[in-house]
């Protein structure tokens, strides 16, 4: 699995620099890895690093390959990747803005096996009667869905997803991450997804890391190691409880924030 060895990077402004991380070590697991740390912890950076879109230092690799070595076209045929930021407006349809996911193979044509891998992505996320609706008119999560979709639709090795669940409802986000797992298992792919919601991340992630809001490694490992009342106050600043549900799984009920007294 992805392994990111002594990263180092900074965004480089015109008057000034930010660094974000300084000799990072990683190792993410087989299966649904969750990013967890708070706001400002480097998470979206670190996909970026990983999906090859920062000069950064160090090392990223996926077994024995490095990935920091590998070519654009090789390297969109192994990883794909939904950015937290996504365009709002497109004169396409939904079906167009999916197809567009399969754009590293797309012959000049479109086949049937496009068209067939689009129709049954979009009825595993149950939006199918959205194929013909302009994307431009559909609400923000219904877009989400069709940016999370335009990412499953290929079949690379390893799917990163930055926020997949923000802007969803409830029952679409405990859908969306039984799918993952469905398609973790069907494809033996690995995810690496950032998430917010903790008790989100207990649930359903096999191998979970923390970072810290210095941008520094903190945890990880199972849910149930990993999420502590000790680690909600020192990575978070949050005094909470943490409780085992009847799967063993930790849950989290956060009471207040250690900055009010
Ligand atoms: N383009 C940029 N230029 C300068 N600094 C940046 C840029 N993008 C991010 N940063 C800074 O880098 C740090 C890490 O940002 P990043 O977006 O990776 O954090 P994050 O953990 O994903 O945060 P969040 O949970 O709020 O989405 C932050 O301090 C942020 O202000």
């Amino acid at each position: 699995m992805l392994k990111v060895n002594s990263l180092t990077y900074s965004y480089k402004g015109v008057k000034s620099k930010h660094d974000v991380f300084k000799n990072l070590d990683v190792e993410f697991g087989p299966g649904l890895n969750a990013v967890l740390g708070p706001n400002g912890a480097g998470k979206s950076t670190l996909l970026k690093a990983i999906f090859g879109l920062l000069k950064y230092e160090g090392a990223i690799y996926f077994g024995t390959e490095s990935i920091t070595k590998m070519k654009t076209d090789e390297k969109t045929k192994v990883m794909s990747y939904l950015p937290q930021m996504d365009i709002d407006f497109s004169m396409l349809s939904v079906l167009e803005m999916v197809l567009l996911g399969r754009l590293p193979d797309l012959k000049q044509r479109v086949s049937d096996e496009d068209l067939n891998a689009v129709m049954d992505t979009l009825e595993a996320l149950n939006i199918k009667d959205l194929a013909g609706r302009s994307f431009g008119e559909l609400s923000g999560g219904q877009k989400k869905l069709v940016f999370i979709a335009q990412t499953l639709v290929r079949e690379p090795k390893i799917i990163l997803l930055d926020e997949p669940t923000n802007s969803l409802d409830l029952q679409k986000q405990l859908e969306l991450c039984h799918l993952l797992h469905r398609i973790i298992k069907d494809r033996k792919i690995d995810i690496i997804v950032v998430l917010h919601d903790i008790n989100l991340a207990a649930r359903y992630a096999d191998h979970i890391v923390i970072i810290t809001g210095e941008g520094e490694y903190y945890d990880s490992g199972s849910a149930k190691d990993v999420i502590t009342e000790k680690m909600l106050k020192e990575v978070y600043g949050v005094i909470g409880s943490v409780t085992l549900d009847e799967e063993n799984r930790p849950v989290i009920s956060a009471k207040r924030s250690v900055r009010d007294s």
